[in-house]
């Protein structure tokens, strides 16, 4: 069998459920709820992270019944390993940015860099305003450099995937958070 494929098999077997796939979506309509308190009139520009961003992004906008536009970023600090380091923007917005409303969502935010730098660029390309939702915020009991606008759970401090979140660049699909058993 392929190394990789018999990887990918032994961690999925191994791993931990941590919130289900029916917590996941009750978060998500909680903040589908939130999201459209503050942003239903605003003609927002949502912004995915791609990769991990897909699913959370492919399930608030059908939670969102207002006017807006969706374009995607694509940074990425982990690069389909499972230690962060300097982010890699692979694409950025062809959407002028300029003068709107943006919302930029992602799967998780762990230390925060790489909301904080999507920020920072949106912010310098004259966005009037930057909101960010991140479906987890992983407790890691400091402070980090941002803090999203609206959150969807706060999940435990392993090294997780499901709903987006990789192993490995595999189990993005896995239909709910589940902690890798070697890093508990
Ligand atoms: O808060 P941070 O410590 O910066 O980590 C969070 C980022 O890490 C993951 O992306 P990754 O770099 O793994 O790329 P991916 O989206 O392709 O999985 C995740 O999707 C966030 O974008
Ligand atoms: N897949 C995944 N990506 C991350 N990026 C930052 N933290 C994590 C994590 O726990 N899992």
């Amino acid at each position: 069998m392929n190394p990789m494929l018999e990887e990918i098999g032994i961690v999925k077997q191994q791993a931990l459920l941590l919130h289900s796939a029916e917590e996941v979506e009750a978060a998500l309509n909680k903040m589908a709820a939130a999201i459209t308190e503050k942003l239903q009139d605003s003609n927002p520009l949502v912004l995915c992270v791609i990769n991990g961003g897909i699913i959370a992004t492919g399930k608030l906008l059908p939670r969102l019944d207002f006017p807006l536009n969706l374009d995607s970023v694509h940074a990425s600090r982990y690069r389909n390993t499972t230690s962060g380091s300097d982010i890699h923007w692979l694409f950025k917005p062809t959407t002028p940015l300029a003068g709107r409303i943006i919302l930029v969502v992602d799967d998780i935010l762990d230390e925060g860099h790489t909301l904080q730098a999507i920020v920072e660029y949106c912010r310098e390309q004259g966005a009037s305003a930057v909101y960010t939702a991140a479906l987890f915020d992983k407790d890691l009991q400091v402070t980090k450099p941002i803090e999203p606008d609206f959150i969807g759970l706060t999940v435990a401090n392993h090294y997780l995937f499901g709903y987006g979140m990789d192993y490995k660049g595999y189990l993005r699909n896995a239909p709910g958070v589940f902690a890798c058993k070697e890093v508990l």
